[in-house]
């Protein structure tokens, strides 16, 4: 099992290719699937220790894996027992089902047992399960069993498919108990009713502890509501060489400083104040605790930490060409004071990073011609109002902005997704959801702009400063405030 820090992400599409192109090899899909089932089985059995295993198999080759991890797990000495939902549908599948010498149940009848692994869909799945329009994106995890529909020997989509009438029993509803019963719940590529590429639910699946992801990481186990369904996830290799542009977001290479540091070597930050001095006063704060040598505040602000150098703003005091990087959007306003500082932060040929109220005072072709690296950060509201409403996933619509603007675009939420004009993305593995808390965002942006004055590239710069966050928000633990965020920012670079 491969932890899946800096692991590409392939659509399905992709992966199929991939997979098509080991094929073209000579390598056929049964032996592939054989390294599947036996990659699973393997890490089954290491989780499941010595509890009773049920393996629930669909129509399709994720079915087919899940009978090959059962037969491997049977010759590993393990208890384990079969439920399918209905014949197999491709030849692979079938041979994996024949290879299995132990009983079929049936799922509807199919008795609990501590171990549940979901081998039902994987990325094959492309309606919901219960024949109903799929929901709508950003809907948040319902209650177990709340969606209810296929009868088990129908198939939706198939010719002969109803909807379940009273006294059918619904796949779904057999998967939500047979889970729900479990102490340990395994989802093999993706939990059946999720789809694989925009991070949307086709159908509610229940909550599982664990997602072995076959070959390479999905958008699925990345992007929400879908992420959270998933828990874990862990990579299971299976032979077939992967190459994306779009990777998991890693634990960046920050050096510590020389010898021959000093204050402006770590790079300098300025940070605009504008009519919410806290909002201003926490990005500097962050910047400093993500280790930058010297930040100042330009505009109104006081208080501690005496470290930060403040300085009333001036066209002057912006000139100064030791900043690296200046911040230019946390509590800054809209009112004509924040225009002019937007005006004058934009003609300083400072690398940006453009957040909050700067974005709403923004547009992508004012962004497109500017000259200098540039970041955004928008949350979804700021994302929409700048770039307009979209049904595209979360990725296109970063990638999109970010090929527009000329820009990396850090578009926030709990599925942080960093997307730079070449096509690259990096997307950030579920943070905390506790940073749901007013100034997180500005402790982001001063964190970023700590990364980009200290010279990262721009990609570099933005990808460094959301882990720093989401590595300090796992460290701050619960009910923690912005200012406990920044400060926690300084542990975070520690324990690189
Ligand atoms: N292609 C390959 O070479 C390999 C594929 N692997 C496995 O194969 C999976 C993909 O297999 P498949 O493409 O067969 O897809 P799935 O196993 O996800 O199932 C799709 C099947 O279900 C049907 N179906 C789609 N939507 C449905 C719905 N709403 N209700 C009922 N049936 C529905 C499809 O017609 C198809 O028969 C991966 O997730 C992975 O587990 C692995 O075995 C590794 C090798
Ligand atoms: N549920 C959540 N889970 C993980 N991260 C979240 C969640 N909600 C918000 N965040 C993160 O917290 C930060 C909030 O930023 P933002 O909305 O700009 O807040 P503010 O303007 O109050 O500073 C972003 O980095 C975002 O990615
Ligand atoms: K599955």
């Amino acid at each position: 099992m491969i932890r899946i820090e800096g692991q590409p992400v392939l659509t399905a599409a992709e992966m199929r290719a991939a997979e098509d192109a080991v094929i073209a090899t000579g390598v056929t899909v049964d032996t592939l699937m054989d390294r599947a089932g036996t990659a699973i089985a393997h890490a089954v059995r290491r989780l499941a220790g010595s509890n009773a295993i049920l393996i629930l198999c669909g129509p399709g080759n994720n079915g087919g894996d899940g009978y090959v991890a059962a037969r491997v797990l049977a010759e590993l000495g393990a208890t384990v027992r079969v439920a399918a939902l209905s014949e197999p549908r491709t030849d692979a599948a079938s041979a994996a089902r024949a290879g299995w010498p132990g009983p079929i149940e049936a799922l509807a009848e199919a008795k609990p047992a501590p171990v549940l692994v979901d081998a039902l869909f994987g990325t094959g799945l492309t309606r919901p399960l219960n024949g109903t329009s799929p929901q709508t994106p950003n809907t948040p995890p319902a209650k177990a069993g709340a969606q209810l529909g296929t009868a088990i020997d129908d198939v939706p989509g198939s010719p002969n498919w109803t909807p379940a009438s009273a006294g059918e029993v619904s796949v779904v509803e057999r998967l939500h108990t047979l889970t729900t019963a479990a102490t340990l719940a395994i989802a093999i590529d993706l939990p059946s009713g999720l789809a694989t590429d925009s991070g949307h639910a086709l159908t509610t699946p229940p909550v599982f502890h664990l997602t072995l992801a076959l070959g390479a990481l999905k958008p699925v186990h990345l992007l929400q509501p879908a992420a959270r369904y998933c828990g874990e996830i862990r990579l299971l290799d299976i032979g077939v060489p992967v190459t994306s542009q779009i990777e998991v977001l890693k634990s960046p290479h920050l050096a510590p400083p020389g010898p021959d540091a000093h204050k402006y070597t770590r790079g300098m930050v300025g940070v605009i104040a504008g009519t919410m001095a806290g909002a201003a006063d926490l990005a500097a704060l962050a910047a400093m605790r993500a280790g930058a040598g010297y930040v100042t505040l330009l505009g109104d602000s006081a208080g501690p930490p005496h470290a930060l150098v403040r300085a009333a703003f001036s066209d002057h005091a912006l000139a100064n060409d030791r900043i690296g990087a200046l911040v230019i959007g946390p509590g800054l306003g809209r009112d004509d004071t924040a225009r002019v500082r937007l005006d004058a932060a934009l003609a300083a040929s400072h690398p940006l990073v453009l957040d909050g109220d700067a974005l709403r005072l923004l547009d992508p072709d004012r962004i497109r011609a500017l000259t200098v690296p540039v970041i955004l950060t928008p949350h979804a509201g700021e994302f929409d109002a700048l770039f307009g409403r979209s049904a595209d996933d979360k990725i296109t619509r970063a990638r999109d902005a970010a090929a527009r603007t000329g820009a990396i675009v850090v578009f926030k939420g709990a599925d942080t997704v960093i997307a730079a004009p070449d096509g690259r993305v990096r997307l950030a593995p579920g943070a905390s959801d506790w940073l749901s808390t007013a100034g997180t965002g500005d402790v982001l942006a001063g964190a970023i702009g700590a990364m980009l004055a200290a010279g990262l590239d721009p990609l570099a710069a933005a990808a460094a400063g959301v882990w720093l966050h989401g590595e300090a928000a796992r460290r701050s633990g619960p009910a923690f405030i912005a200012d406990d965020l920044a400060d926690a920012l300084r542990s975070a670079r520690a324990s690189l």
